[in-house]
């Protein structure tokens, strides 16, 4: 129950999008995809279920090769949304389609979320974004596919709607048999949800991290010191996120305990820990060159 990357390269029109991408999802996880607009997500997600041919490498769900055993797609759910060809019908149509697609689609679990978020038969083209949006996650979830994948699934959610859909994605995993990878530009709309994160940058995978690890080590800081600059031990080991005033937030990576002596010697005023956002985790790789 894996899906295995390895070394996977996809060019389009002669523009290299993924170069040499390797890595694994497993069941029981949350993954986040992220990386700025246009960095390939949609086309990682497109090339994991052969939507793109990759150019070099390869897709193993569950131990066979995608490209040789294309029955293993079902093992994949991806509905891309700019490609709906379903927009004049209704969604029990819908569903019908996806039962066709899908071997252990669940009719009645389909239903169920429907009438849960008070949808009738209606024609998925009348619906709003957050209700289409709605319908798409419950097509996702009554696949019964073991690895999920989602393409910017909160784009354009009111709150309300978007926790719902956090509740959904993190009950589809809860029972360690599937596992979920969520592509997204904005890191805020993974926070408290995702256990993994990958990130794009440049074609390659620049990272791939649980966060718990991530979090253990880092730590967020409000200093404010009694020169009139930051000390160089400060630049050293952190990054300056702002300053206001004399106030400056301080993201250290790895706040271990020489750092934590070596800051402490300069005798910050104030030194506070501050809540840690996923996004302050990956600052500096989102920052432009
Ligand atoms: N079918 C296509 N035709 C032409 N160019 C494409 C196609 N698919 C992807 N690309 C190019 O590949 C690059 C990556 O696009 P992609 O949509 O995968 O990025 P993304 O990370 O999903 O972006 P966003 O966050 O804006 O949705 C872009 O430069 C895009 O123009």
């Amino acid at each position: 129950m894996t899906v295995v990357v390895e070394h996977l390269d996809k060019t389009i029109f002669k523009k290299p999008v993924l170069a040499d991408i390797s890595f694994t999802l497993v069941p029981g996880e949350i993954v986040g995809l992220v990386g700025r607009n246009g960095v390939g997500k949609t086309t990682m997600m497109r090339t994991l279920v052969d939507q793109y041919h990759p150019d070099a490498g390869k897709i193993l769900v569950n131990d066979a090769d995608l490209a040789r055993v294309p029955a293993r797609r079902s093992d994949l759910f991806y509905l891309d949304a700019e490609g709906i060809f379903f927009k004049r019908w209704r969604l029990t149509k819908v569903g019908q389609a996806f039962q066709a697609g899908y071997p252990n689609f669940d009719m009645a679990a389909y239903t169920k979320l429907l009438a849960r978020f008070n949808l009738k038969d209606q024609r998925y083209g009348q619906l709003s974004k957050g209700y289409q949006a709605l319908v798409r996650v419950a097509l996702a979830i009554a696949s019964n596919a073991e690895f999920i994948l989602f393409d910017e699934p909160f784009d354009g959610l009111d709150v309300i709607v978007r926790q719902q859909i956090v509740d959904l994605v993190i009950d589809l995993v809860a029972d360690g048999k599937r596992g979920v990878l969520i592509a997204s530009h904005d890191l805020r709309e993974l926070d408290g949800l995702a256990d993994r994160v990958l990130m794009l940058k440049h074609e390659t995978l620049i990272k791939d991290i649980r966060l718990e690890d991530l979090r253990k080590l880092a730590s967020k800081r409000q200093m404010v010191f009694s020169g009139k600059t930051i000390p160089d031990v400060i630049k050293a080991n952190g990054h300056v996120l702002s300053i206001q005033g004399r106030v400056a937030i301080v993201l250290f990576e790895d706040y271990n305990d020489t750092v934590k002596s070596e800051v402490e010697a300069v005798k910050p005023v104030l030194n506070e820990a501050l809540p840690l956002q996923l996004a302050d985790l990956f600052i500096s790789e989102l920052k432009e060159d």
